[in-house]
């Protein structure tokens, strides 16, 4: 039997939310991965009904489309945070769901009720299932999908920083033109009804702007290690 001095420690339930580009997946990984806690990215489950959508050939300018074929795939999400996997009726879609074609369709999709329905009632689940806790990144985890996490970030940036880190990785794109799309998304995501992007009234708020990624996680990790300790 375990005693309380060698128990495993209390699984942890963290939500990190934010804009594009401020720096949740790549922390989330990273604080889980040192953490032994599973890892869950929500924007590859909106990417991934937005993907099936694109490819059924589902019309995304119209909400009432997209909420008739909302039940339709099966979307599975691996939650180790070193090697994280998205598939859609089995099919491994990665890959896919960082087009162009689809970041510019995903906020319509995402912004359905009966699309967000579906999709926090798995994130949920995942959620609920994780033995030893879970970071959970996205929009709206701390204000609606997880409202009583133990501990919830709200990441900011400036667009200027954002769009910088965007286009650092798509090779080849614009700063200026990648501005512009991340804004007109934050515009969407922000402003849409149902669960918009915001920063929950108990977040913590980090602006990651000046700070380097290191600095970012060593942050998070300690806010983390404080809750447990608190538990
Ligand atoms: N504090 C930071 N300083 C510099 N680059 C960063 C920082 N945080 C993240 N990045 C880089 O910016 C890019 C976007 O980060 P990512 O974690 O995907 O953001 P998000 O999930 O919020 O969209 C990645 O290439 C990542 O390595
Ligand atoms: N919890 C979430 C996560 C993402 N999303 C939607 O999914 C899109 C893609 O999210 P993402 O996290 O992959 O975006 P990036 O930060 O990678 O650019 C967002 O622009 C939102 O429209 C959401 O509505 N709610």
């Amino acid at each position: 039997m375990e005693t309380a001095a060698n128990a495993a420690p209390a699984a942890v339930i963290v939500a990190i939310d934010g804009p594009s580009g401020t720096g949740k997946s790549s922390t989330s990984k990273s604080v889980a991965a040192q953490l032994g806690l599973s890892y869950l990215d929500t924007g590859a489950q909106y990417r991934a009904i937005t993907w099936w959508m694109v490819s059924n050939g589902i019309d995304v300018t119209d909400p009432s489309a997209i909420a008739a074929a909302a039940g339709k795939p099966e979307i599975v999400s691996g939650t180790d945070p070193s090697a994280p996997t998205i598939t859609v009726d089995g099919t491994d879609v990665a890959g896919p769901i960082r087009t162009q074609e689809v970041t510019s369709k995903v906020s319509a999709v995402s912004a359905v009720p009966e699309v967000r329905t579906r999709i926090t009632e798995l994130q949920r689940s995942i959620a609920k299932s994780a033995q030893r806790g879970i970071v959970v990144e996205g929009r709206d985890i701390g204000t609606t999908v997880l409202p009583d996490a133990d501990l919830k970030i709200f990441l900011t940036a400036s667009p200027e920083a954002r769009a910088a880190r965007r286009s650092g990785e798509l090779k080849g794109v614009d700063v200026a033109a990648t501005r512009e799309a991340l804004i007109k998304r934050d515009a969407a995501d922000s402003g849409r009804k149902t669960s918009p992007l915001a920063k929950a009234d108990d977040a913590v708020e980090v602006d990651t702007t000046e700070l380097t990624l290191k600095q970012v996680i060593e942050c998070v990790v300690t806010l983390i290690e404080e809750k447990r300790a608190a538990k």
